[in-house]
Order: C-alpha cells, then structure tokens, then sequence
C-alpha cells in the first residue's frame, strides 16, 4: 500500500464515539469537517513566560487557557530547553531499544514494578484479559529529586529500573539532563495554568512537591515481525494533570476535535506539544478538555516519541477549583488523591497479569 494512503487499521476505536478516561464520550464523525472548521493547533510562544512584567505572563497564560478550553492541545516554541539535551535524549532512546537485547529489557520487565516504572514490550497475541493488544514498546521512569530542580524534598515515589551502567554508559546521565529540564519547564507551564485560571500564580505549587511524573520513552517500529499489526497507540486520553509531548520528524499522531474529526499534530521543528489530561480536567470541572487521541504508522516509518506525564503529589488532594464552579456549573467529580486516580488509571491499563 502506498504509505501516503496508508489508512489507519490498527485500533478498534473507529466507531461512533470513544469513552473518555473519566467517565464522558467523545463523538467520532464520520463526515469531512465543513469548511471553516477549526482544525489547527495553536502554537504558543513561550520566550515571555518569565517575563518579570505580569502583563506579558498573563499574556501567555491567557493563550494557553483558551488553548486548553477549545482544543485540549497545544504546540510550544521557546519552551528554554537546550536543542542538544533533547536531542541527547532521543539518541538514549534509539540506544535503548535498539543496543538492548530483548533479554536486557525484560530485565526491567514493568510487571515487576509496584509503581509502574520500567520496560512494557509489544504484544503479538492478545494476552488473556486485554481489550487490545500493545503495539508499540516503551519504558517509564519515575519522579527522582535529583532530576528536579524545584525539589524541596529528597524522597522519590518509589525507584525506577535504569539499565545497567555497564550496558548503557551515560544513559541515566543524558535521560537526566532532560529530565530536569522539562520539570523546570512543567514547573513555569504550572504558573501560567494557575495564572489563566484567575488563581495566585504559585496556586499548584503546594500540590507539586513530590509530584506523580512519568518519562515515558515510546517506539513505534516500521513493521512488527510476524505480523499484519501495524505500530501505534489506540486512542486515548492521558490520566495526569498536563503531558509534554517530544515528537521525532515523523508524522503520527492525532487528536480528536471537540466535533469529532480527527486532526493532524504533525512534528514541528523546535517545538512540543502539550496536551491536558483527566487529571487537570477533574480538576477545572471539565472546563479544559483532556482530549483523545491516537498514533499510527502513517508514513510506514519507525517513530520515537518522548511524553513527559505530569501528575500533582500522590498524597494531594485534588478538589474542584474554586475559579470552576458556579450556580450554572456545579462540581462534577468528588475529590480525589491524585495518587487514588492515577493509580485506578495504570492498573487498568497495565493490569499485572495482562498488559495492554
Ligand atoms: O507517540 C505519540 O505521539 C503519543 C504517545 C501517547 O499518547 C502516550 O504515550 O500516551
Ligand atoms: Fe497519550
């Protein structure tokens, strides 16, 4: 087939809606949008967002609350993290799955984790128990202090599996310094949030302590050995507060519009994408979308992806915000630990005994 009209066949979630992680359906339209239909993702400039001048912050943060009530996604330039880190990490990425034999990865084997972190491989059979099968692999790695700027602690949330130095010499090193960077950058993302949403701008700082934070390294291969599957990740929405999202030159992903057409988030050089997930929308009363979406192979290309989950301390305590409810939009969602909600979320989604 020719992978410019590659269609999407990998996931059953072509039907006429899709659940949401929180209870809600999204509709999925069968019909081209009508001309006139929003169908870009804004792209925010980030070069003021520490400005000392309030107004040009509140800028900003007024873009991304619009950003985060319509679309649910956006794109960020002059997010301040070095070209070379986010490059250092990609490179760590292409070394882990490809200089590890399957054998070094299972090592880290997920299931094995009490708090998620570690290595999940691609699935050719559908394991007993799962709704669909994973056809990507990726490895997560927990919240450490050392890779957090902002720490006021020195306690992770419990320890993640690196591969041995002696395998993979500088890999911890290098995942680390862009670690650090795109917490420092989740950090000013949190203020401007706080900001848009008419809140002291430190407002989620005392929730951020110890935060729930998960790097995430994803590979898509360009064809899955034994196998009519084709790599991708079935539709979805993210379970954490915000996620950020480095794409590689390939074009892959999609979100789903607030009016059912699915939209392109091709890669845009120098830029990530954000995207809000349940979290942040229990948080708001619905009023910013965690918004689904998908990846495929489109292009017939191996693919990379790096999202950086960001989720508020296991322990705090996520109540409606006061800026999100009123007479006309009463609170929607019963409070709830972050850790409560997120762990619900995982054990679905990587039930010990079958992963998906
Ligand atoms: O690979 C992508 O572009 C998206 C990955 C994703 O949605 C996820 O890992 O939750
Ligand atoms: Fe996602």
């Amino acid at each position: 087939m020719d992978t410019a009209t590659k269609q999407y066949t990998g996931m059953n979630d072509h039907g006429d809606h899709i659940d949401t992680g929180i209870g809600g359906k999204r509709l999925v339209s069968s019909h081209t949008p009508p001309p006139g239909t929003f169908t870009d993702i804004p792209i925010i400039d980030l070069s003021d967002a520490a400005s000392p001048a309030l107004e040009s912050r509140r800028e900003i943060a007024k873009a991304i609350h619009h950003a985060c009530v319509n679309v649910g996604f956006f794109y960020i330039k002059n997010h301040g993290v070095p070209r070379d880190i986010i490059e250092g990490c990609h490179k760590e990425a292409h070394r882990f799955f490809h200089e590890l034999s399957l054998e070094d990865k299972m090592e880290l084997d997920m299931k094995k984790n009490k708090e998620f972190y570690g290595y999940a491989p691609i699935q050719t059979q559908m394991p007993p128990g799962a709704s669909k099968k994973r056809v990507f692999e990726s490895v997560n790695f927990g919240y450490e202090p050392t890779m957090d700027l902002g720490a006021t602690g020195t306690e992770d949330n419990g320890p993640s599996f690196w591969p041995p130095e002696d395998k993979l010499p500088g890999f911890k090193h290098n995942i680390g310094l862009y670690y650090s960077e795109v917490m420092a950058l989740s950090r000013r993302l949190l203020h401007l949030f706080a900001l848009g949403l008419d809140l002291e701008e430190e407002y989620f700082d005392q929730f951020c302590k110890k935060p729930g934070v998960l790097l995430k390294l994803n590979h898509y291969p360009a064809a899955i050995p034994e196998s009519q599957d084709t790599a991708g990740i079935h539709a979805h929405s993210d379970f954490e507060g915000f996620t950020i999202l480095c794409q590689d030159e390939v074009k892959s992903l999609e979100v789903l519009s607030k009016d059912g057409h699915w939209i392109p988030v091709d890669p845009i050089p120098g830029t990530f994408v954000v995207n809000i997930g349940d979290a942040m929308s229990m948080w708001t009363n619905d009023l910013f979308l965690s918004t689904i979406h998908r990846a495929y192979n489109k292009e017939g290309k191996a693919r990379y992806s790096i999202p950086f989950f960001f989720g508020a301390d296991y322990d705090a305590v996520m109540e409606t915000l006061p800026s999100c409810v009123s007479e006309d939009r009463p609170a929607k969602y019963k409070p709830i630990t972050a850790g409560e909600h997120v762990k619900m979320k995982l054990n679905k989604t990587y039930p010990k005994t079958a992963q998906v």
